[in-house]
């Protein structure tokens, strides 16, 4: 088996695969103050839950946008599954032709989103990550890696709302009926999800025009990507996997 740790801003998400299966996958908070001790104890919970042991995790790979835990889960993946993971970054082989100025700087959840889709889809395509920040990457019909566009997320925008105008409460993210909003929560809830989609929708057909790519695969990942794929048709296909997935491809890639 290998463990996949995505350790992304809100969640650290775990995918335990068998060859190409995916066994089980969990997600726990990101927690920048826990330590490689408090994270052990929780996986390996998990993973009793589960019925899995980390005697059978023959390798680990790690993917890190949250620099100060990747230092903790390297830590615990020595201390308590017995294994050196591979970190995503300088140096690992992804397949990809990153056309970033500094390569250095793409965050390795939005390379390993693009390898995960290069693999399962028809290029030219982009791929949208709804995360604590959400990001459009871009992969031309030559499977290179262009870039994108990062817009803040639908949580972020909501509790900026609620931070920063004393009248407006913290709301749930769930869509209201109509876009005519007739009490405060319901006009937040209009606003933030149809404008989210509009946003989308805006910022996937100036992409489509600047690649000169009129048909374009269109994919969702994250959190929240249900949410919004249910409200615009420019997206094709949600994949709540495709970090993981593309974690596996480049475990595979470098043995
Ligand atoms: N399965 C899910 N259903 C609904 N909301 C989710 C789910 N998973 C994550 N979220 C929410 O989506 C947001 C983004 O989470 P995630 O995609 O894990 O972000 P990140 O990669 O930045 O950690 C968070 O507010 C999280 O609570
Ligand atoms: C844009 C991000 C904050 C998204 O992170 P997430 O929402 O998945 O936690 C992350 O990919 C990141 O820190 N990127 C570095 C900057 C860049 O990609 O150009
Ligand atoms: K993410």
């Amino acid at each position: 088996m290998i463990l996949a740790v995505d350790i992304g801003n809100t969640n650290i998400v775990l995918g335990v695969y068998r060859k190409r299966e995916l066994l089980h996958h969990f997600r726990l908070s990101t927690a920048r103050q826990s330590t490689a001790d408090e994270y052990g104890v929780l996986i390996h919970n998990l993973f009793h839950m589960s019925n899995i042991s980390f005697k059978d995790v023959e390798g680990v790979i790690i993917s890190s946008v949250v620099p100060p835990l990747v230092q903790v889960i390297v830590e615990m993946c020595v201390r308590y599954i017995g294994k050196d993971p591979l970190l995503v970054g300088p140096g690992i082989k992804t397949g990809l032709n990153l056309r970033y100025e500094n390569p250095r700087e793409v965050g390795a959840d939005r390379i390993v989103n693009a390898v995960a889709a290069v693999e399962q889809y028809k290029c030219p395509l982009v791929v949208v990550d709804f995360g604590t920040a959400t990001t459009f990457d871009c992969i031309d019909a030559g499977a290179n890696y262009l870039g994108g566009a990062i817009v803040p997320g639908l949580g972020i925008s909501t509790e900026a709302l609620y931070q920063r105008a004393s009248k407006l409460p913290r709301i749930e993210l769930e869509k209201p009926k109509k876009v005519i909003g007739r009490n405060t929560v319901h006009a937040m809830q209009a606003g933030i999800i149809f404008g989210y989609a509009g946003q989308v929708e805006g910022i996937v057909r100036r992409i489509k025009q600047e690649m000169n790519a009129p048909v374009l695969k269109v994919i969702a990942t994250g959190g929240l990507a249900t949410l919004i794929a249910g409200e615009t048709d420019c997206i094709d296909e949600v994949n709540p996997m495709l970090t993981l997935e593309g974690l596996r491809i480049i475990y595979d890639r470098n043995q």
